[in-house]
């Protein structure tokens, strides 16, 4: 569970917020703090004043999985086998595991062609596939996914909303432009101006949109028929 209390930072304000287990989408405009307040959760960056909380620990006292929206700023090691077998080495997996859990987990995210391929060379949807696959290699606590499915085709974005639905993580928080798939969520927080407007499940929170292009499409496609 997240918690947040009489938040600052640059421009985002947030009195109180609490986010339960399960996949929480984020959505609103550009501008409106999304990735900032992602970045709080994942304590990559620290609230002026207040506190988040997870499960009760400071964020940097998690074991969280990032994701983050520019694909080339999530990969550090020269092949996919040593990017993913690295989160395995720093959470002092033994060994002899380091192979067998590498492969699972590139399995398991539809990647295993990749396993032997420098990084630099991948396509930015790849990069994303394998940067999931390296913030799963060690189940987190969180899982934190911003903007990750811009740069995926239908299937890849299905292979991504399939793992999601598989509960990965305790806590799933997704930034997306797509509404679609913020419909599929457990529940929706809808970012303006620094603020979370709106919060709970995809019903309510889109009841608020329906006038806005924030309006799932599929939704509005069923509602014609
Ligand atoms: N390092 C920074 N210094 C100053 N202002 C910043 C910095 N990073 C972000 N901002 C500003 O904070 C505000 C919120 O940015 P943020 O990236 O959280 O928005 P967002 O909702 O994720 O937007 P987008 O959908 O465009 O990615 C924006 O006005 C942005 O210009």
């Amino acid at each position: 569970m997240i918690q947040v209390e009489n938040l600052h930072h640059r421009f985002l304000e947030i009195e109180y917020l609490r986010i339960g287990e399960g996949h929480t989408a984020i959505i609103g405009p550009n501008g409106s703090g999304k990735t900032t307040f992602l970045k709080l959760c994942a304590g990559i960056e620290l609230p002026e004043r207040g506190t988040v909380t997870i499960s009760g620990k400071e964020p940097r006292a998690v074991n969280t999985g990032w994701v983050g929206e520019v694909p080339d700023n999530n990969l550090v090691f020269r092949t996919v086998a040593d990017e993913v077998a690295s989160a395995l080495r720093f959470g002092r997996v033994r060994a002899d595991e380091i192979k067998p859990a590498a492969c699972a987990v590139l399995s398991e995210m539809g990647i295993s062609h990749l396993s032997s391929r420098a990084t630099h060379t991948l396509s930015g949807g790849e990069k994303v596939l394998v940067a999931c696959a390296a913030a799963l290699a060690l189940p987190p606590e969180i899982l934190i996914l911003d903007e990750t499915d811009t740069h995926l085709d239908r299937k890849a974005a299905e292979n991504l909303e399939t793992m999601i639905q598989r509960r990965p993580a305790p806590c799933v928080l997704q930034c997306t432009q797509d509404m679609d798939t913020a419909s599929r969520a457990d529940r929706v927080i809808y970012f303006e101006h620094g603020h979370p407007r709106y919060i709970g499940t995809p019903e309510e929170t889109f009841s608020h949109l329906y006038n806005t292009e924030m309006y799932p499409s599929l939704w509005r496609i069923a509602g014609c028929i």
